[in-house]
């Protein structure tokens, strides 16, 4: 124990926040009338945790699996790095066949990091493996320290900042995941822990790094909110009262609140290079910050376009067609429908100017063109952007919406829904009512 915490650091009740989280009702975002200004670090990057959290929410990878995605990580971090690093379990023999596998392609980024249990073994693993930096875990609201660890404030400080010199003893960069820091006692406890944090890395001349882990997705981008829910405040906090360097920090959020992009870019904005993220958004529960997502943020924010992005469609086709899974349709950037209008008046509006409906050109950027989903709402301007299409008809040759076969198309489109039919019509059936309904266009010399 340190002379420099503060008295009311040993407390030995846990102080669980009730005023915003009274448990029986929602969380409360309270406003106090602060506010904090925006210091978006000059690098801003992602780290990855497909392999750490991702995995923990899904069927276990298999190593060939784990390299096939590595792979895709690491053409997808592009030439700058723009995917930093990603985490690997450590525990079982398979775990780290998949680390050596990926270790030997050689590649710079992402930079292979470990999780490890906060034991003397397995930093000797890290080690062994040549790893030059692993996470442990230093939860820090007393959710979890008094009611989960059984432990005061103090006797978890004491057992962390332990396991962070054992690391830095053997030469490893310890990476402190300050699980469920959105409901901690941020000036009575993460503030003191992360004071202590900096000073080890002055001392040993090996930056440990700060995770701030928004684990239950309680985490608001509101400056105006009050600590420990707003991100703006506590990197705020965090920055000015430890010093750390925005380089050291790293977000990690989830998406139980429906906030955790927002989440993530707010972080950057406030301070954090670091913000991590799996593919898709897998993680525990609701999930983790999409990479995709954090992408076209990053994007956005700094103007970088050394990333190319068509690699993000061929990640959602190898989790469909290698994992079996069926991304959900609404999903941005990757689902079925994420650029798909239905509505007939939309398909007027596309046809005039694809922009019009388009959120950027995702045919370049995505491989993935434009779509018009052709229902009984399409009208003929659906129909007939639906033919262009998939006939490839440019130009002259383009078909009209008042064109009679056009019309007569739609009819039939119409009929299919007048017999209670639910769904939309694939392209098949389409193909088959145009053959019928347009036959000029499917002559031999076409
Ligand atoms: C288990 C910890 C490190 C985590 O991932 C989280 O808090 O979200």
């Amino acid at each position: 124990m340190t002379n420099n915490r503060p008295s009311f650091f040993a407390g030995a009740e846990p102080n669980l926040l009730r005023e915003q989280f009274p448990y029986d009702a929602p969380p409360l975002i309270v406003f106090d009338g602060a506010d904090v200004p925006m210091n978006r670090p000059e690098d801003i990057f992602i780290t990855d945790t497909t392999f750490r959290d991702g995995q923990q929410a899904r069927t276990p990878y298999t190593v060939e699996q784990i390299t096939a995605l590595f792979d895709l990580l690491h053409r997808l971090s592009g030439p700058k790095g723009v995917i930093r690093q990603t985490e690997f379990f450590l525990y079982s023999e398979k775990d780290r066949q998949a680390v050596r596998a990926c270790q030997e392609k050689g590649y710079t980024f992402p930079e292979i990091t470990a999780w490890i249990r906060a034991v003397a073994k397995d930093f000797q693993l890290v080690k062994e493996m040549g790893i030059r930096e692993t996470g442990i875990l230093t939860s820090c609201s007393d959710y979890h320290i008094h009611l989960k660890l059984g432990m005061n404030r103090e006797q978890a400080m004491d057992q962390y900042l332990s396991v962070v010199k054992s690391a830095l003893a053997e030469g490893i960069r310890p990476r402190c995941h300050l699980e469920d820091v959105t409901r901690a006692d941020v000036f009575g406890f993460v503030i003191p822990f992360v004071q202590q944090l900096v000073r080890l890395s002055e001392e040993s001349g090996l930056p440990v790094k700060v995770r701030l882990c928004d684990t239950m997705g309680y985490g608001v981008s509101y400056p105006g909110a009050a600590l420990p829910r707003s991100v703006p405040r506590l990197l705020h906090a965090l920055r000015t009262e430890t010093g750390i360097a925005s380089a050291q920090l790293e977000w990690h959020g989830h998406n139980d609140f429906y906030k955790v992009l927002t989440n993530a870019a707010t972080a950057w904005l406030y301070g954090c290079s670091g913000v991590n993220g799996t593919l898709l958004g897998f993680g525990e529960r609701t999930g983790n910050t999409p990479i995709e997502g954090l992408l076209f943020e990053y994007m956005g924010l700094t103007g970088d376009t050394s990333v190319d992005t068509r690699i993000v469609t061929e990640i959602a086709e190898y989790f469909e067609r290698e994992l079996g899974y069926t991304v959900p349709p609404m999903t941005p950037f990757v689902g079925k429908s994420f650029n798909v209008t239905a509505a007939g008046i939309h398909a007027d509006g596309v046809i005039k100017n694809e922009e019009i409906y388009n959120i950027f050109d995702t045919d370049k950027l995505l491989n993935r063109p434009l779509g018009v989903l052709v229902t009984d709402k399409a009208g003929t301007a659906g129909v007939a952007h639906w033919v262009n299409r998939q006939l490839g008809l440019v130009g002259e040759e383009r078909v009209d919406k008042r064109s009679p076969g056009v019309q007569a198309m739609y009819g039939w489109v119409v009929c299919q829904y007048e017999d209670g039919r639910t769904t939309s019509l694939s392209d098949e059936e389409l193909t088959v009512a145009a053959r019928q309904y347009l036959p000029e266009l499917f002559t031999k010399s076409r």
